[in-house]
């Protein structure tokens, strides 16, 4: 479990991070939303201390990374895996090598290990095919899962995801939203997930965090987002005619698992945001 207190980002004089409380529950998937330039980065980065923040607290499982040592934090990144933007993958190595460099980095585990390791995720993400292939020589939705296989080839507890989908077509992108909820399960991660993918927010979404100018704005999971009343939320996830569509078509209908019963028990609203009539 991730726990954030009152956390604040400002680069010079611009508060990017306005103080922002919330949690993410081990061994579920937990998206980050918001429009471009609402802080989804700058929060992702602070979290993972690539960004100090200027205060409040960050709780890995109890342990405040802020008060953390030079060790503490070595430890603690190993037990992170990484899918960032791009996949970012080293392109003079193979699928095989660049799987492998986590347990290069954080561990002494013997070369017959660490193969057997690799070639273990390897078949996991479905890739048995192209483990001596270089990545310019794989499709974009392969080499996501390189860059999946790479993140949780150490058996991490926390999984974090800038935009996995980018790039993709909305097939690969399923394959890949399917892939994280399984290895979510799987390896009981704390995942966080940055996504600008609706179709993404509404079928994995077990907890979804919208940000709006550096607040959070609303928090609940996929179930309780047709009814929801939070009229900035609403008009950024239905901003697609299709998903407006779908919407109205769900409250009219009222009998998709969509919809939960009593949504005010889940969902955190932004007592200064009119309620939609
Ligand atoms: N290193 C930095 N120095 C100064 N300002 C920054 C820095 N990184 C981000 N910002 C500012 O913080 C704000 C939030 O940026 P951020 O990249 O987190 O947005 P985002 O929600 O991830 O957007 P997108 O969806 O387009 O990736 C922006 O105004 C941006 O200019």
């Amino acid at each position: 479990m991730i726990e954030v207190k009152e956390l604040r980002k400002s680069f010079e004089e611009v508060e990017v991070l306005k103080g922002i409380n919330t949690s993410f529950d081990t061994g579920k998937v937990n998206l980050i939303i918001g429009q471009s330039g609402s802080g989804k980065t700058v929060f992702l980065k602070s979290l993972l201390n690539v960004y100090e923040p200027s205060s409040g607290s960050i709780l890995f499982d109890g342990r405040d990374i802020m008060k953390m040592s030079p060790e503490e934090k070595q430890t603690l990144r190993s037990e992170i895996g990484t899918v960032f933007q791009g996949s970012a993958l080293f392109d003079s190595m193979t699928v095989e090598e660049n799987i492998s460099f986590p347990l290069d980095m954080f561990t002494n585990l013997s070369f017959r290990e660490k193969k057997r390791k690799v070639l273990e995720v390897i078949g996991r993400v479905n890739l048995q095919n192209a483990n001596k292939k270089y990545p310019s020589e794989i499709s974009g939705g392969m080499q996501k899962r390189v860059a999946i296989a790479r993140a949780i080839v150490n058996n991490p507890k926390y999984l974090f995801c800038d935009e996995p989908n980018s790039g993709l077509d909305p097939y690969t992108s399923n394959v890949i939203d399917d892939l994280l909820l399984e290895i979510t399960k799987e390896y009981n991660t704390t995942t966080i997930i940055n996504t600008h993918d609706m179709n993404s927010v509404m079928t994995i979404g077990e907890k979804i965090l919208y940000l709006r100018l550096g607040i959070k704005e609303w928090e609940g999971d996929k179930d309780i987002l047709a009814t929801a009343k939070n009229k900035h939320l609403i008009d950024f996830v239905y901003s697609s005619e299709l998903f407006k569509q779908l919407r109205d078509f769900m409250l009219e209908n009222n009998q998709t698992s969509l919809i939960n019963d009593k949504p005010e028990d889940n969902e955190i609203e932004d007592s200064r945001i009119p309620k939609q009539k």
